[in-house]
């Protein structure tokens, strides 16, 4: 893509011109100390690159882009009998967690619940921006009660911080930046001294995972409907409201971006390009530092749950489907392909589904 606003400095000349070419701004902001980049320097390193399979790997990921997450199973051919039979395909393969429930929660006979809750598009509903998904006072309430009768930890890509502020309760597990931010309740007893912090795997990548923030912000500004968003362990570019013509170019201008930095990668969630270090760290590890930091290392006196209805989610449900424990439930209202072993169609649906689990844990306590 080209982006008539992107300007370089020319080395003849000495000052700023603009080019219809592709994203120089993100190299020059790296300080000149650290990288000067001239037109012909880099034209040329546009050819080269472009040579070397770049296009090809732009390409591949704009049809990714185009794809929902996680991926969604397509039909060749779009008549209705095969939706059907796809969608007929899809429910016996990963039933509907409300239909299944006696059966979810007869397994955990002798075994204790764990509850690992995504938040976006899992807790909230998917909106335009992100800055406003909230969760409902009614879906609140329900993680509130789940939290009192079984350990709950919120797995999100989001910055910790912004999730806290989001869910707003203070009895939960948060495992923020995919992950890489893990913190208990205040009244966590793994590590006062660091108020409740458990684990950072990634630390040491909080100065670099700013600069790319910054970086990103500018190359792309240019961009209408585009949306940088610094996660603290991981820099966000959404695209939900960016023009489908243009993904190809933020694509790029993101391509050149983390080409700089060779202890980063490139996951993609809904609509969005998040920007993470090379660690191996994700939500699938931060499930099983939970479920340890939980006493259920090697347990099988535990039924941990994970629902979820991203990529990144998919992690976590490999995890649960390698371990041969617990159950992974993704939200999607169409067949997508998944680890998850069953589904729910959307929030309302997964509220539903944890009022259930606390409505069957207070019976059984009665009963006991
Ligand atoms: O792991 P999650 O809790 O699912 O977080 C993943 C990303 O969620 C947010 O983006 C997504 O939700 C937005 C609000 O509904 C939507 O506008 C966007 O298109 C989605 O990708 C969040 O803003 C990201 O930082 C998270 O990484």
């Amino acid at each position: 893509m080209t982006n008539p606003n992107v300007v370089v400095s020319d080395a003849k000349s000495g000052i700023g011109m603009a080019i219809t070419a592709a994203v120089p701004k993100s190299l020059a902001l790296l300080g000149a100390a650290q990288v000067t980049v001239t037109r012909k320097k880099y034209l040329k390193k546009t050819e080269t690159a472009r040579e070397g399979g770049e296009t090809a790997r732009i390409n591949a990921w704009v049809d990714s882009m185009r794809a929902s997450s996680p991926t969604r199973i397509r039909s060749k051919i779009s008549l209705q009998s095969e939706t059907d039979q796809e969608h007929n395909s899809w429910i016996a393969n990963h039933p509907s967690a409300l239909s299944m429930f006696e059966q979810i929660v007869s397994s955990s006979k002798g075994k204790q619940i764990v509850m690992f809750l995504d938040y976006d598009g899992t807790l909230s509903p998917i909106v335009e921006d992100p800055d406003r998904a909230f969760m409902t006072k009614e879906m609140r309430e329900a993680v509130r009660d789940v939290a009192r009768y079984f350990p709950t930890a919120i797995v999100t890509g989001r910055c910790r911080d912004k999730v806290c502020g989001f869910v707003k309760l203070p009895g939960l597990y948060y495992a923020g930046s995919h992950g890489m931010d893990i913190k208990g309740p205040s009244k966590c007893t793994y590590n006062e001294d660091n108020q409740g912090v458990l684990f950072q795997p990634a630390s040491e990548y909080l100065p670099m995972i700013e600069e790319v923030y910054k970086t990103l912000l500018e190359c792309t500004k240019s961009i209408p409907g585009v949306k940088v968003e610094n996660n603290k362990f991981c820099a966000s570019v959404h695209y939900r409201c960016v023009d489908e013509n243009m993904w190809g170019g933020l694509a790029e201008q993101v391509r050149v971006v983390i080409n700089n930095y060779p202890k980063l990668r490139l996951t993609e969630g809904r609509k969005v390009l998040e920007i993470r270090p090379t660690i191996k760290w994700d939500k699938g590890k931060a499930l099983e530092f939970l479920l340890e930091s939980f006493g259920y290392a090697d347990s099988n006196d535990v039924l941990p749950i994970y629902i979820g209805d991203d990529r990144t989610d998919e992690d976590a449900f490999k995890v649960l489907r390698n371990r041969g424990q617990g159950f992974g439930i993704l939200v999607s209202k169409v067949p997508k392909e998944t680890n998850a072993s069953y589904s729910l169609r959307e929030t309302t649906e997964v509220k539903d589904f944890l009022r259930l689990l606390v409505a069957w844990k207070r019976l059984s306590l009665k009963g006991s």
